[in-house]
């Protein structure tokens, strides 16, 4: 059914695919949502159209998932490490394999530009084939006692992991969750944003497809309720949450009841400082890069660029040229540089943000409206303009809260140690990024920078060998790099007596 919907995609046009395969997959297969009262319409963003439905999950459904989920983590987790990598390997295979084809649904369902999406499906299988060259390593360690004693550590599994997803890389999300996690020996249970319940389930037939015991990866649709359950639910080990500060606040409150780890990818409102002795042509590639890839809505862009007062003049012209040039428009063409955004509350929200931005003070350089492309097929998605804000000081709503949109917010500064105070003026601490030619103030920078990235001359790179995570209220844990091993398993001492009892007793 669901490998119906993937091959229709290469013929597949914008305003074109009705999604009708149910959303829900366990014991290895799309599962009917036992109730259908409470659908929820999903849009596809470029069209406003009704892409489908989605119907959340009731307590019943969850807890046949988590308990399929549990099944099949007792296979798993007895597997050697080299055979979960095959496995694994064989999934990443098949995910480049049919790239276009899930790019192509992930873009009907999200709104981003065909190019982008590619990139991050991309992402999705380096992520697995990475976690699939680490599962054979896993070791512990051999400790030597007095006596002949001697202990071990084994470097086991959690149990049945839940993945909770925020709307703006649907695919790869759920692949840098479960990617470690099985690599690890765990089941997963994944939940996607109720706005973007499309191609979860498509990795989870991959998964299948590739090999893993059925219910390992499973797919529960729904929002905070079925979230809800999913972090009291008392057989899950752990919970990885990407999304919101408020949101992730609640699902670490919850999985306290239960003492369940948690990792939490949540919000930002990073810092891109520029140096006037920068390379300013890639200091401006790198802020259009920090602000603009899909439609904003990136958790750790850098919206708050601080340009060293020289160089200000000269980097808003070409900022502003550059930026008025994007091409926004259908983003299955791939010539579109910027596609429509998740939803039409949410469009509204981030033109509220430039409306309240002028009220404060700022200055709309360019953009900042919503846009109507000329194709008729296009006038009900939610487009808007990329916008530059000059005149913008720390103080400003547009400059302390998270906009996740299209609006870089520009500000003057002229020292170093005056610019890091400023950068650091956030309970945000996802990422940051620092534009100089001077290697020793660059280091510097990053040393003093509180958050759990920085990029140094570039920005919005993510290999997946680097870990990525945040500071403050950004949040905690990691994902990708060998680190998040540590966040999927846990260590098991043994300790071995060669002798007799000392007893005291
Ligand atoms: N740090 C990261 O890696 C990262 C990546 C992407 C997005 N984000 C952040 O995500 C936010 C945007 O995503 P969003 O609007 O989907 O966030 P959100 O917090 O509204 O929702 C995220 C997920 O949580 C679920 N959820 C909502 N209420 C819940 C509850 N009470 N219990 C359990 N689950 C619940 C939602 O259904 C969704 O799946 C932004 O703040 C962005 O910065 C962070
Ligand atoms: C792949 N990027 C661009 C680093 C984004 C990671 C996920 C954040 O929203």
């Amino acid at each position: 059914m669901a490998q119906s919907l993937l091959d229709s995609m290469p013929g597949a046009c914008t305003g074109t695919v009705s999604v009708t395969d149910h959303l829900n997959f366990w014991g290895g297969k799309r599962v009917k949502p036992r109730q259908e009262s409470d659908a929820e319409p999903v849009f596809e963003p470029a069209t406003g159209r009704v892409l489908c439905q989605m119907y959340p999950c009731g307590a019943e459904e969850v807890d046949e998932a988590i308990k399929n989920a549990y099944e099949a983590y007792l296979i798993w987790r007895k597997k050697a490490g080299m055979e979960r990598a095959r496995v694994m390997l064989e999934a990443a295979r098949i995910i480049r394999e049919r790239r276009e084809k899930i790019a192509k649904l992930e873009v009907i369902n999200n709104g981003k530009s065909i190019t982008e999406a590619l990139v991050d499906i991309d992402i999705a299988w380096q992520c697995i084939e990475y976690y699939a060259g680490m599962a054979g390593t896993l070791a512990g360690q051999h400790i030597q006692l007095p006596g002949g004693a001697f202990a071990y550590t084994r470097r086991e599994p959690l149990g049945v992991c839940v993945g909770i997803g925020a709307w703006n890389y649907p695919f790869q999300i759920a692949a840098w969750k479960s990617a470690p996690a099985l690599a690890c020996g765990n089941a997963m249970v994944f939940k996607p944003s109720p706005m973007t319940p499309v191609t979860a389930v498509i990795l989870a037939e991959i998964y299948k497809e590739a090999g893993v015991p059925d219910g390992l990866f499973c797919v529960v649709q729904g929002g905070a309720q079925t979230g809800t359950l999913l972090c009291h639910h008392p057989m899950v080990a752990k919970v990885s949450f990407t999304g919101s500060v408020p949101t992730g606040k609640k699902v670490m409150e919850m999985s306290s009841k239960t003492v369940k780890q948690v990792t939490l990818e949540l919000g930002g409102k990073s810092p891109l400082i520029i140096f006037k002795d920068c390379d300013l042509e890639n200091a401006i590639r790198g802020a259009l890069m920090a602000n603009f890839l899909t439609q904003g809505e990136v958790c750790c862009n850098g919206t708050r660029v601080f340009v060293q007062r020289e160089i200000l003049p000269q980097f808003l012209e070409e900022v502003v040229k550059r930026t008025k040039a994007i091409r926004v428009g259908d983003p299955l063409q791939d010539d579109t540089q910027m596609g429509a955004l998740i939803s039409k509350p949410h469009l509204e929200k981030v033109l509220g943000f430039v409306e309240q931005a002028k009220k404060e003070g700022a200055k709309v350089l360019c953009g900042g409206e919503s846009f109507v492309p000329s194709d008729p097929k296009l006038q009900n998605g939610y487009y808007m303009s990329p916008c530059v804000l000059d005149n913008c000081r720390d103080d400003m709503t547009c400059v302390k809260e998270e906009i996740f949109g299209p609006v870089m917010s520009v500000m003057p500064f002229d020292t170093e140690k005056e610019v890091i105070k400023r950068a650091n003026n956030t309970t945000f601490g996802l990422a940051s990024g620092v534009f100089t030619r001077d290697i020793s103030r660059a280091h510097r920078v990053a040393e003093n920078l509180e958050a759990g990235t920085c990029f140094i001359n570039n920005y919005n790179i993510s290999p997946v060998e680097v870990p990525f995570g945040g500071y403050k209220n950004s949040g905690f844990g990691r994902e990708n790099g060998q680190v998040t091993i540590e966040y999927y398993s846990q260590l098991k001492s043994v300790i071995v007596e060669m002798g007799d009892v000392e007893s005291i007793f």
